[in-house]
């Protein structure tokens, strides 16, 4: 990775505590920090540190099984299951060095659970924290609906956990350990490539110590594909939930709300953490079915399945773009792409 030129910034750290009576309190510091940085951190949430070590401790669990058991769950178009070095970003437009699995509440999940006797206890373990990682989802969703104007419900709506076209992902991630001893890394290893997410906005769950995300906000428009070279280290006490807003809110609140890039760096400097990395992301999708359009009006309205299809394709474009300037052929980005319909 080439060397990086470093800002500090602000990263606002927001309680939840008490929720119902500082709910106005708290509104304007969500719109305050979605305005402004894109990207939070969220304290006396709803999830306990042990409830996240417990999902952690079930991650590891998943990504020790053997490649053909977790083999039988592979990523498909729908968005759900396991990948390895399979996602290609348009920033880099080689495959980020990691393991996830995605899983969702819907009807695309279907087969697509690991079976129980290689893992006893995980789809229950993965469906309780799925229901927490909603829980305090929907009281963001709840104070950026006051923010923008719409009724207390419209984005909770959207985001139905019931309904069977619910596309929310919760997306486990396996970085892999680089040996220190080996000498320093290829430019083109990235543990996750520069990108945006397209989601509505994103809970991501990290490990203490375990450091390596950073940002790069400034994005004026969600139409963008560029972004500047000046990054972040994101820190983040334990048991909080790091929040980053996503292209769908960017764009549903006519670019008022900040979608930001971010990566996983490559450890390359004697400070960097070089073990294996293990993260959690909570993605909040729209149904498929879903209406989107900002109170302004400055972007058509599009459905929910609209909105994901026009940034698959945007992806596509960028990430053709990147093969070329790298002198990749065509076909192997066709071959790439199938791991980039994620939320992020
Ligand atoms: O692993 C992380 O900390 C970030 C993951 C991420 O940005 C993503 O999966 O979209
Ligand atoms: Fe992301």
């Amino acid at each position: 990775m080439a060397r990086t030129t470093y800002t500090t910034r602000s990263i606002p750290r927001i309680s939840l505590a008490n929720f119902s009576n500082r709910i106005d309190e708290i509104t304007k510091q969500l719109v305050q920090a979605a305005e402004s940085d894109g990207f939070f951190s969220l304290t006396d949430t709803d999830i306990t540190i042990p409830e996240i070590d417990a999902i952690f401790a079930t991650s590891e669990s998943f990504f020790a099984l053997p490649d053909d058991v977790k083999a039988t769950v592979p990523f498909t178009p729908k968005n759900v299951g396991w990948e390895k070095r399979n996602q290609v970003r348009p920033s880099t437009g080689v495959a980020d060095q990691k393991e996830s699995y995605q899983m969702q509440f819907g009807s695309n999940m279907e087969g697509m659970w690991v079976p129980e006797d290689r893992l006893p206890g995980f789809k229950s373990s993965a469906q309780t924290f799925m229901q927490k990682a909603q829980g305090v989802s929907e009281k963001i969703m709840l104070c950026f609906a006051r923010g923008l104007g719409f009724e207390d419900d419209f984005f909770i709506k959207a985001h139905d956990a019931k309904r069977p076209e619910c596309q929310s992902v919760l997306r486990l991630l396996h970085y892999f350990e680089v040996d220190r001893s080996a000498g320093p890394l290829p430019e083109s290893y990235y543990r996750a490539g520069a990108h945006a997410d397209w989601d509505f906005f994103t809970l991501l769950f990290q490990r203490p110590g375990q450091s390596g995300l950073e940002i790069c906000p400034g994005r004026e428009t969600v139409t963008a594909f560029g972004m500047g070279d000046q990054w972040t280290k994101v820190d983040f006490a334990a048991g909080d939930v790091v929040c980053n807003i996503g292209d769908l809110l960017m764009s549903w609140s006519d670019d008022r709300f900040k979608s930001t890039f971010h990566r996983v760096k490559a450890p390359s400097e004697p400070d960097d953490y070089y073990g294996p990395r293990y993260s959690i992301a909570f993605f909040n999708q729209p149904c498929a079915d879903c209406k989107i359009q900002g109170p302004e009006k400055k972007y058509p309205l599009v459905t929910g399945a609209e909105f994901t299809q026009a940034a698959m394709n945007r992806n596509y474009a960028a990430l053709q773009v990147k093969k070329a300037e790298l002198g990749q052929t065509v076909a192997s980005v066709v071959g790439s792409t199938r791991a980039i319909a994620a939320g992020a």
